[in-house]
């Protein structure tokens, strides 16, 4: 079992509040991924699970037993850090060997498991080598192989991977995702990678300056953002937002009005919002050329081209960002005014205190193949 409840969890650092209540619990066997801007406190919620930064308020319970007051050792946890923490003095072997020591095995079981895990690493060519013979990801596979012996309730990584270029990351992810399903184990994973959070987790925590922002699936947070700040969070390149006025409001949707047009939003609206200033959410990948249920007019200052893509960075008549994601071979040129055409299904609302109306889609269907639909 590895379950876990966090009931309004705070901690602070002297009058400096940096965790402020959260409240979530993490099921058996899930995979939770904390992202958020730097300094919202992701590393500082997961120092708190482990036992290495005390709690100042709030109770944090690991299968049914409150743990604020356990040392480290006791909770069955097992952290994986960004550095590695290796012994660059014992061997592979030892290294992935060293709880079991300090919890006194027997030679023959330290050797049975560490053989065992070595195996699901791809790391038993290696256990006599030291670290420093050790490419960045091997050595990352020896602290998490130190992880997994002790076979812990709850796996804890802290950006286990921004040491790593970008080809090895990619290969690590697709290990950590085959690891999680091989083990069924509970992990909670800290990242700033949105490629790692969209592609890893079940779940999605959002922290924002010590609060959630939201939880949800990966694509649930894509499609259904609650607020602007998980809007902007999640996607890349960010959503664009765009101050437009709201002019009706009927049982099919939200009337809003830009730059001289109208456009029915297929969202849940409230009367007291006609004549308010909302702000619409379009990707950039929700832009194009042709024409749309509302076109923004922009000029763009900077175009990138990517060969898959080309992206266009514009801006707003009110000085905002705007950009769009172009077919590779998009015919749009820097500083030469670009139409760009939006669908209304594709768009977010959003009130003026930043919360967003309900769409009316539902995420989990809408990027599977018509046939698995189908077949449900
Ligand atoms: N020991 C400490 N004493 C005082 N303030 C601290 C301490 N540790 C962390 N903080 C503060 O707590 C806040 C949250 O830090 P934390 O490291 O959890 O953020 P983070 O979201 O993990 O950031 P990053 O993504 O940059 O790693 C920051 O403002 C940080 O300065």
């Amino acid at each position: 079992m590895g379950q876990l409840f966090l009931k309004k969890v705070r901690k602070s650092y002297g009058h400096f509040e940096v965790i402020k209540g959260v409240d979530l619990e993490v099921k058996d066997g899930e995979f939770v991924v904390f992202v958020g801007p730097s300094g919202c406190g992701k590393s500082t919620l997961l120092r708190m699970i482990a036992g290495l930064d005390d709690t100042t308020d709030g109770d944090i319970v690991i299968d049914g037993e409150r743990v604020n007051d356990k040392p480290p050792v006791e909770r069955g946890i097992a952290m994986v850090f960004q550095s590695y923490a290796l012994y660059p003095h014992m061997s592979v072997f030892e290294n992935i060997a060293f709880p079991l020591r300090v919890e006194k095995l027997p030679e023959e079981q330290i050797r049975e498991k560490v053989g065992a895990v070595s195996k699901i690493l791809q790391l038993d060519q290696r256990l006599q080598q030291r670290p420093g013979q050790l490419s960045g990801g091997q050595r990352q596979r020896v602290a998490i192989g130190r992880a997994i012996v002790r076979e812990p309730k709850i796996f804890l990584f802290d950006e286990p991977l921004s040491n790593l270029d970008a080809a090895l990351r990619a290969d690590m992810r697709i290990e950590l995702t085959k690891l999680h399903r091989d083990l069924a184990a509970t992990m909670i994973y800290v990242t700033h990678d949105q490629i790692e959070a969209m592609t890893m987790a079940d779940r999605i925590v959002v922290l924002n300056a010590g609060n959630i922002a939201q939880v949800g699936a990966p694509l649930e947070l894509y499609h259904k953002p609650q607020n602007t700040f998980v809007a902007g969070f999640i996607g890349n390149p960010k959503m664009n937002f765009v101050p437009v006025t709201c002019v009706g409001v009927d049982a099919i949707g939200v009337t809003i009005s830009y730059e001289g047009q109208t456009a029915l939003i297929p969202v849940d609206g409230r009367s007291d919002l006609v004549g308010q200033t909302l702000t619409l959410g379009i990707r950039p990948e929700h832009t194009r050329l042709s024409d749309g249920d509302l076109n923004i007019l922009v000029t763009p200052s900077v175009i990138e081209r990517l060969g898959i893509n080309t992206i266009a960075y514009a801006a707003l008549p009110n000085g905002e960002p705007y950009c769009a994601l172009l077919p590779g071979s998009a015919p749009v040129r820097a500083e030469q005014p670009m139409t760009t055409g939006i669908m209304a299904s594709d768009c977010h609302l959003f009130d003026a205190n930043g919360q967003a109306l309900e769409r009316r889609i539902d995420w989990r269907v809408l990027d599977l193949p018509a046939s698995v639909t189908a077949a449900e």
